[in-house]
């Protein structure tokens, strides 16, 4: 039986890690947990024990690794990206003063209601070995390696991904299940970033080009509307110049409570 209060953290860790947090039921931008570089300030700094490990870098220390950050893997089509968009996350006044761009990177954890809720009440609702699907191949650069960044004030999201040889379906280039995982979790990002906790109800891919192992390519969505509980998105995943498209989806998301995905 989960308290209700449990429900509660678990939904305020979910909207940490998108950078909202609820008030009075209502899911409010709050920028202001996120540090000047980006991260987010997660409620585990409070933990004596992280807080003793957190000056460890990770692999050495328990903190969690951050996965949307450069590794050695990235190619430099991801790191000429990744730094395209992180230059703009945070930009200086003509008086020296750091202030937000219109750019925010999203952290990226292989555990993210763990980490957000410090895993008090994770163990009721996942097992433990659960982790994210996109996140959970151990060899840096063999899968899914990625960063997103999104833009509220233009309701757009751009994800940078490079996509590595375990990926492969047709030979030499990446499966069209890996790149509906990364349409789906990309769409799915942007609608939770927009709209709180949602689930996909419904996603349309059409693919246009064959995209290959290895390559970087660029996720941008945008929001299409939001009518109720419904929030539509759509994406189209190109090569890092915009000239040639690969594959084109939309997505339907549904705002959920919490209670639903604890089968309430
Ligand atoms: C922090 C890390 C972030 C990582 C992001 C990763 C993103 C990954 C996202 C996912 O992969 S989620 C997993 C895949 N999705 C699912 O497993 C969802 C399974 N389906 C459900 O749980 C429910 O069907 C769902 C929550 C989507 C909707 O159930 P509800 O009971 O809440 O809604 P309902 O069926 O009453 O429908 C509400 C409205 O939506 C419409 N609707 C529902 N499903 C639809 C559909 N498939 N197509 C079109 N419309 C749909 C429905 O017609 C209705 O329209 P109206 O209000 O206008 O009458």
């Amino acid at each position: 039986m989960i308290r209700t209060g449990g429900v509660q953290q678990i939904a305020r860790g979910l909207c940490q890690i998108m950078g909202r947090e609820i008030s009075k039921g209502n899911f409010n931008t709050n920028i202001s947990q996120m540090t000047p570089r980006g991260t987010l300030q997660l409620p585990w700094s409070s933990i004596n024990s992280v807080r003793t490990m957190a000056v460890l870098p990770w692999p050495f220390s328990f903190q969690p690794r951050d996965f949307s950050l450069p590794n050695s893997s990235w190619g430099s089509d991801m790191r000429r990206l990744y730094e395209h968009y992180n230059s703009q996350c945070e930009v200086e006044t003509d008086d020296g003063e750091k202030k937000w761009g219109v750019w925010r990177r999203l952290p990226s954890y292989n555990r993210s209601l763990k980490y957000a809720t410090g895993g008090v009440y994770l163990s009721k609702i996942i097992q433990s070995k659960a982790r994210l699907f996109t996140r959970n191949i151990r060899e840096q650069g063999a899968g899914f390696e990625y960063v997103v960044f999104v833009n509220k004030q233009e309701q757009k999201c751009v994800c940078v991904f490079q996509a590595g040889h375990l990926l492969e379906g047709p030979p030499g280039h990446v499966h069209g299940g890996a790149i509906a995982t990364m349409i789906d979790t990309v769409t799915g990002t942007h609608a939770t970033y927009l709209s709180g906790p949602v689930m996909t109800a419904n996603l349309n891919i059409n693919y246009r080009s064959p995209i290959s192992l290895g390559s970087t390519v660029l996720l941008t969505c945008s929001l299409d509307k939001k009518e109720g509980r419904k929030t539509f998105v759509s994406c189209q995943v190109t090569n890092t110049d915009s000239s040639k498209l690969h594959t084109e989806a939309t997505g339907l998301f549904l705002s959920i409570t919490m209670g639903h995905l604890l089968g309430g």
